[in-house]
């Protein structure tokens, strides 16, 4: 590994913008499609990595769906999530704040319980394991009504004291965050936290809507956001935290090319910039792997990245103890690689 990989890999960092059902590795896909009697349309894993090729996000979501019909019992969902957990451990993730779709597996008969429970023992078991701490965000799909929404929500009511905040994700465009507004009022009156997808597709006037409309307690994306310097200044100003997705971005062609990755430019706007996967098994590589791609094309300096892993603790949903605690260990290794 390169001086930078080894800095980067080494570097406490949390996890805040992943979907698990983004982590299915086509070698998993291929056991659970067999475990559970499931047929998928390829014929070997390098078929299936070699449709991994996407001119838009609705190319990605059309296979990322249907990748999700293996997934059928608890035990499906916990080795989904105990392997991301596994692999992220080498990437120097200590904490993850991970988003699961529950409509994408009610929809097809898989019960809410199934799915959680799977993902909840998973995640018991990484921090005893690992050392890694997580809260699950329940992404509401945005291509569905608000009436499915809220039947979601409701189906979540037993859970929600192991739930840190809902989500909204899936087809952005024609989908804006309005749509949702009062799903996510009530989520918010349940003492829930909020996260929104905006800008990856869609307009600034969509982060807009995210932030006035919803509330939003943070931005998954919010690339387009720069289009608006009107809209970057309020950004930087209110210290919202923007969960940004470099390799997702190349892969779904909201940059053209790494070398135009605006990750430099938000921390230069003094916006809160993270650094995350998305959608791993889709998009090349997990965590630290979007931190290398993202230095190696823009230069990024020890600072900018130490920076990026301290947003990241910053914007998460840990106590102030929490948050005070993984910062003191981040300054801590900065300053022993120096
Ligand atoms: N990048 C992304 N955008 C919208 N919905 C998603 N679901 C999984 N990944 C997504
Ligand atoms: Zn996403």
């Amino acid at each position: 590994m390169s001086d930078l990989g080894t800095f980067i890999a080494g570097l406490p960092k949390a996890e805040l913008h992943l979907h698990i059902e983004g982590s299915l590795e086509p070698e998993l896909m291929f056991a659970l499609a067999q475990r559970n009697g499931v047929a998928i349309p390829f014929a070997s894993i390098d078929e299936v990595r070699a449709a991994y090729s996407f001119s838009r996000l609705q190319d990605f979501l059309d296979i990322y769906y249907q990748g999700a019909n293996v997934l059928v019992t608890e035990a499906d969902f916990h080795d989904l999530a105990a392997a991301y957990f596994a692999r992220v451990a080498a990437d120097g993730v200590v904490h993850a704040e991970i988003m699961f779709d529950p409509q994408t597996h009610t929809d097809r008969g898989i019960a809410f319980d199934t799915v959680i429970r799977g993902l909840l023992s998973a995640m018991e078991e990484a921090e005893a394991e690992h050392g890694i701490t997580s809260r699950l965000i329940m992404s509401f799909l945005r291509h569905l009504d608000e009436e499915s929404a809220f039947a979601t929500l409701a189906m979540a009511e037993p859970w929600l004291d192991r739930i840190a905040a809902v989500g909204l994700d899936s087809s952005e465009l024609g989908h804006p965050p309005e749509k949702f507004a009062r799903v996510f009022a009530a989520a918010r009156a349940k003492g829930l936290r909020l996260v929104a997808h905006a800008g990856e597709e869609g307009p600034p006037a969509y982060v807009e809507q995210a932030l006035d409309l919803l509330g939003v307690d943070r931005l998954d994306h919010g690339n387009r956001s720069l289009e608006d310097p009107v809209l970057t200044a309020r950004l930087a100003r209110e210290g919202m935290t923007l969960t940004v997705c470099p390799l997702s971005n190349l892969k779904l062609c909201v940059v053209d090319d790494m070398a135009d990755h605006p990750i430099d430019r938000m921390l230069a706007e003094g916006i809160r910039a993270t650094v995350n996967s998305d959608d791993p098994a889709y998009f090349g590589g997990y965590v630290a792997d979007n931190y290398v791609a993202a230095a190696e094309a823009r230069g990024l300096s020890r600072q900018d990245l130490a920076r990026l892993a301290r947003n990241s603790f910053l914007g998460s949903f840990l106590d102030d103890a929490a948050v005070a605690a993984h910062l003191a260990r981040l300054d801590a290794y900065v300053a022993e690689a120096r």
